[in-house]
C-alpha cells in the first residue's frame, strides 16, 4: 500500500468491537494465529484504536547522519494518513526508544489511529497527555540515533510472531492486538459486528437475571 491509501472508516457500532471478538471473528473464518503472541500494552488503560497498519522497521546502527539523523523516520511520519495505525517492528529491541511525543503530534495532526511497537516509548506521560493511542512492550527515555536506525518502510514486518502487511487492519486493546489480512477482511468484519451485535443482547439478558445455560443455548455466543 503506498502511503496515499485511504485508512479504516469505522461505522456506528464499531466501537462495540473489540480485539477478542476480532479474534473469535478471525477463527470462525480459519484463521488461528492473528492474535500477537506478545501483549503490547496500552500506556493509558482503556485505549482501543483500529486502522490500516502502516509499517516500519528498524535494526542496530551504530552510525548515523549527523546532518539528518531523523531523516528516514521524518519521511515516513511525514506520509502518515488518515487512518493509519503505526506499526514499528523493532525484533524486541530494547536498545532505544523508537517513538516519542513530537513523533505522536505529527501522526495525530496526519489523522493517524495509533501506534504499536514491539520496541520502546519514551515521552510516555506526554503522549498520554496527547491522547494518542500507543502500545508498547516497554519504556524507556533513551534516543535511537547511532543505536537503531530505519531499514525499511510499508514492507510486511513480523511483531508478536504474526505477520502485518501494509494496508492490513489492526485492532489493539487492553487485552493485545489482533491482525486481519486484507484479503479476508470483509469477512471477518462483517462476523465480527454480528457477534458484537449479538454480544449485546447476551450481556443484558445476563444481567436480567438469566442463566448462562438459556442464554448460551438461545445465542451459541460467550
Ligand atoms: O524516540 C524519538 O527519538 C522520538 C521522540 O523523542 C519524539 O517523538 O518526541
Ligand atoms: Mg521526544
Amino acid at each position: 500500500m503506498s502511503s496515499g491509501d485511504s485508512g479504516f472508516t469505522p461505522l456506528p457500532g464499531d466501537e462495540r468491537l473489540s480485539t477478542a471478538i476480532l479474534s473469535d471473528s478471525c477463527d470462525a473464518t480459519g484463521l488461528r494465529d492473528q492474535v500477537l503472541q506478545q501483549r503490547l500494552a496500552p500506556l493509558v488503560p482503556g485505549t482501543r484504536a483500529i486502522g490500516r497498519a502502516r509499517t516500519v522497521r528498524f535494526a542496530p546502527a551504530l552510525e548515523d547522519d549527523p546532518e539528518d539523523p531523523y531523516r528516514d523516520a521524518i519521511d515516513f511520519i511525514d506520509g502518515i494518513g488518515e487512518g493509519q495505525f503505526v506499526v514499528v517492528a523493532t525484533d524486541r529491541s530494547n536498545d532505544s526508544a523508537f517513538w516519542g511525543e513530537l513523533f505522536s503530534a505529527a501522526a495525530l495532526g496526519s489523522g493517524a489511529a495509533g501506534v504499536v511497537t514491539d520496541g520502546n516509548l519514551r515521552d510516555t506521560d506526554r503522549i498520554a497527555a496527547l491522547g494518542f493511542p500507543a502500545f508498547s512492550a516497554s519504556r524507556r527515555p533513551i534516543d535511537y540515533r547511532a543505536r537503531m536506525r530505519v531499514i525499511a518502510h510499508d514492507v510486511d514486518v513480523v511483531l508478536g510472531g504474526v505477520r502485518i502487511a501494509p494496508g492490513d487492519l489492526l485492532m489493539a486493546d487492553d487485552d493485545g492486538a489482533v491482525v486481519v489480512p486484507r484479503e479476508h477482511e470483509a469477512t471477518v468484519l462483517a462476523l465480527a459486528r454480528d457477534r458484537a451485535a449479538r454480544e449485546s443482547t447476551v450481556l443484558a439478558e445476563l444481567l436480567a437475571g438469566e442463566s448462562l445455560r438459556a442464554v448460551w443455548d438461545r445465542h451459541r455466543v460467550l
